[in-house]
């Protein structure tokens, strides 16, 4: 008696995880496996990357963007290959899940690629939440941070969001519980920079300056405690990035950026990670949304987001 074929259901889950800013960054000397350790403080933004995870009868992983995307899709150079972050972060959750299938992600780029605001690692930290959901790992957060963190220095804190102070490379994080909301206008840039290339400039602008730079022990509390107070005034005079002065040899005009933004009211003005997204802060919601229009019709690319948001969290799970 032949055996009727159970019918393959897919299904999707769809992940939502958030851009960061570093408030602080605070960068060490170059190790020797090629990091260098920092101390920073990251914040979460209202910026999301969204992948939506579908299952397939056929074996293997495959990646697509959606045209939902608000990025210019034909401007950036994103591969849809095996080097794809998001790829990366379903091949490795296959590893470890007894009910793994073959999977589709789709990927909505919001957060510029190449931008200093960890956007790839967010693609990876949904990817890694959302096939634990569609496969029943049943990894616990820990363990997930755990392969986060294989991923890339940046993508532990897109699973676990809010604000958080990061050691080692980046990736050994604690919370901070500061919950009080600050605004902020990103300016996007038209290029990128190759995150590896702006801490290279560092080294060698501090080799040629003779400058050994200290290990990194820990964050201002002063930034922490302004965050708490959601405290603009307070942080703005505290916000710190090593790498800024690389970002700027490397591509100048983000000096006019932040002149320019400063000159139409944000109170302090820093570029984002490895850059070259500008983070200018606003003293509150009102006034960012008038900076980034304001900054528009100078003809730049803002947007007003706030921070903390939350870590990657599912949105849907739908049986097709
Ligand atoms: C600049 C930041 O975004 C600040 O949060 C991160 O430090 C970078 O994080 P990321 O893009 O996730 O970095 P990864 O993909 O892990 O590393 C890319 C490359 O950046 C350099 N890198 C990254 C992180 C770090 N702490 N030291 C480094 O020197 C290394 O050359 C590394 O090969
Ligand atoms: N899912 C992805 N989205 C974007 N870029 C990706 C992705 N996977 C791999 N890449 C490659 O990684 C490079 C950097 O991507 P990403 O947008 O994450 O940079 P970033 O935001 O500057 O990172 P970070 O702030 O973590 O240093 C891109 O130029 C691209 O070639």
């Amino acid at each position: 008696m032949n055996t009727p074929a159970v019918r393959f259901a897919a299904r999707t889950v769809r992940v939502k995880a958030p851009g960061k800013i570093n408030v602080s960054l605070d960068v060490g000397p170059l190790r020797p496996d090629g990091y260098h350790s920092v101390a920073s403080v990251y914040l979460a933004v209202s910026l999301y990357e969204e992948v939506a995870a579908t299952s397939t009868e056929t074996p293997g992983i495959t990646v697509s963007l959606s045209p939902g995307s608000t990025l210019d899709l034909d401007a950036v150079d994103i591969p849809l290959d095996a080097s794809n972050l998001a790829y990366r972060a379903a091949a490795i959750m296959a590893d470890v899940s007894e009910h793994a299938t073959g999977v589709h992600l789709e990927i909505t780029k919001r957060v510029p690629v190449a931008g200093g605001m960890g956007g790839g690692s967010a693609d990876a930290a949904a990817t890694l939440l959302a096939c634990d959901a569609l496969w029943n790992s049943g990894l616990s957060r820990e363990e997930l941070a755990h392969l986060a963190a294989e991923l890339g220095a940046d993508v532990p804190f897109s699973l676990l969001g809010g604000t958080a102070v990061g050691l080692g490379v980046g990736d050994q994080l604690s919370p901070a519980l500061a919950k009080a909301k600050t605004h902020w206008v990103l300016v996007t840039a038209d290029f990128g920079l190759p995150t590896p290339e702006v801490f290279r400039t560092l080294d060698r602008l501090r080799e040629a300056e003779g400058v050994d730079a200290d290990e990194p022990t820990g964050v201002d509390p002063h930034i922490l405690a302004a965050l708490r107070g959601g405290d603009a005034d307070a942080l703005s005079r505290i916000l710190v990035n090593d790498l800024q002065r690389a970002s700027i040899e490397l591509a100048p005009s983000l000096r006019d950026t932040l002149g320019i933004g400063e000159s139409h009211g944000a109170i302090a003005g820093i570029v984002s990670g490895s850059g070259p997204t500008v983070a200018l802060l606003a003293d509150d919601s009102v006034a960012a949304e008038a900076l980034a229009e304001d900054l528009q019709h100078q003809g730049l690319s803002a947007l007003a987001v706030h921070g903390p948001v939350p870590g990657a969290r599912i949105i849907s799970d739908t049986l097709l």
